[in-house]
């Protein structure tokens, strides 16, 4: 589904690439983290995913296609296959709750009656039924980005990438969140979430990537996360720092086995029709211009700063 082959990116005007020479496969359905300290790549990695970003050497390989082949004008297909979640939520701050997860699928061109019918069901899956007409001012944090996953979710797209979801949120709504991502991994989307929270990927005991400066250098299955206090292993002149020693296996990269097997991880969650969890109509079709940066929202203009640079990091209420 993902296969990083020999992936190396360094931005112009830098002397070290943010990643160097990164190998690995995530199968369809799996569960990552993504750990290391700020600047080690992370944000690198899941933007070379969505090719927001291409690669300086190396291949890349998602949902089937080869990304430095793909030709412009099939990226916006692309990112409809990979939902994205952000540590800012961004959210339309004068939309609803029902709005702002039905604008995601309006942007695709999808009928009402198929929005009548997915948008309640994506936010009872998310936990918000029956807070539909809320704006996200009325929302806690935790809440908040329970609509931008329900928003990045609505399509069911086969990946779901998450760029530090949980750095605005306290410790157990972190954990709801993570929880709420296993849930929807449950589905069979891949999730793949870059973090630097140590005690989510301590309580979930998933895959663990670590990177540091740009390196792979650890690929763990049901792995920790904890920074600094582990004991440090040199492979080697030059070799990367390795870190957990005695804290599990440590695998190698998995080959490029299943990466070009088309994605069916599709998984439709069946709901009636019922009038109470139906949201207000969408007003406005022009609105498509507002709607912030999703990965899905595969045509509306990029912003500058690229789908997974950091916004605000100003702490919310997520109670
Ligand atoms: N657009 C860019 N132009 C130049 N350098 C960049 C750009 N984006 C990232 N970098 C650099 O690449 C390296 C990796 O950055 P990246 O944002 O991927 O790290 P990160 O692990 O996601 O960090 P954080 O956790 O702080 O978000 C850093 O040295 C960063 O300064």
């Amino acid at each position: 589904m993902i296969l990083f082959e020999n992936v190396t990116k360094t931005y112009p005007r830098t002397q070290r690439p943010a990643l160097d020479n990164v190998s690995l496969e995530i199968p369809r359905g799996e569960f990552v983290f993504v750990v290391g300290q700020s600047g080690s790549g992370k944000s690198t990695m899941l933007q070379l995913v969505m090719k927001e970003q291409d690669a300086t050497d190396g291949r890349i390989l998602v949902a089937g296609r080869d990304l430095d082949r793909l030709a412009e004008r099939k990226v916006p297909a692309l990112r409809r296959e990979i939902g994205c979640v952000f540590q800012d939520f961004r959210l339309l701050p004068n939309k609803t709750v029902y709005q702002n997860v039905a604008y995601a699928l309006q942007v695709l061109g999808a009928s009402r009656s198929r929005i009548r019918q997915t948008v309640p069901e994506t936010l009872e899956l998310v936990g918000l039924a029956g807070k539909e007409k809320r704006l996200p001012h009325q929302l806690s944090g935790g809440e908040q980005q329970r609509v931008a996953i329900a928003r990045a979710f609505v399509n069911r797209p086969p990946i779901l990438l998450a760029d530090e979801p949980t750095g605005n949120l306290d410790p157990g709504t972190s954990l709801d969140i993570v929880h709420l991502l296993q849930r929807i991994n449950r589905t069979g989307t891949t999730v793949v979430m870059a973090t630097h929270d140590t005690a989510t990927v301590n309580a979930m005991r998933r895959r663990v990537i670590e990177l540091h400066q740009g390196v792979m250098v650890r690929d763990q299955q049901a792995g920790e996360y904890t920074t600094g206090s582990l004991p440090r292993i040199r492979l080697g002149d030059g070799a990367p720092l390795l870190h957990g020693e005695g804290a599990g296996p440590i695998t190698a990269p998995h080959g490029p086995g299943s990466a070009k097997q088309p994605d069916a991880g599709r998984h439709d969650v069946s709901a009636g029709d019922d009038p109470d969890l139906a949201g207000p109509e969408l007003d406005d079709p022009d609105e498509v211009d507002e709607l912030p940066p999703i990965g899905r929202d595969a045509d509306a203009p990029r912003p500058r700063r690229g789908l997974f640079r950091r916004g605000r990091r100003t702490p919310v209420n997520s109670h």
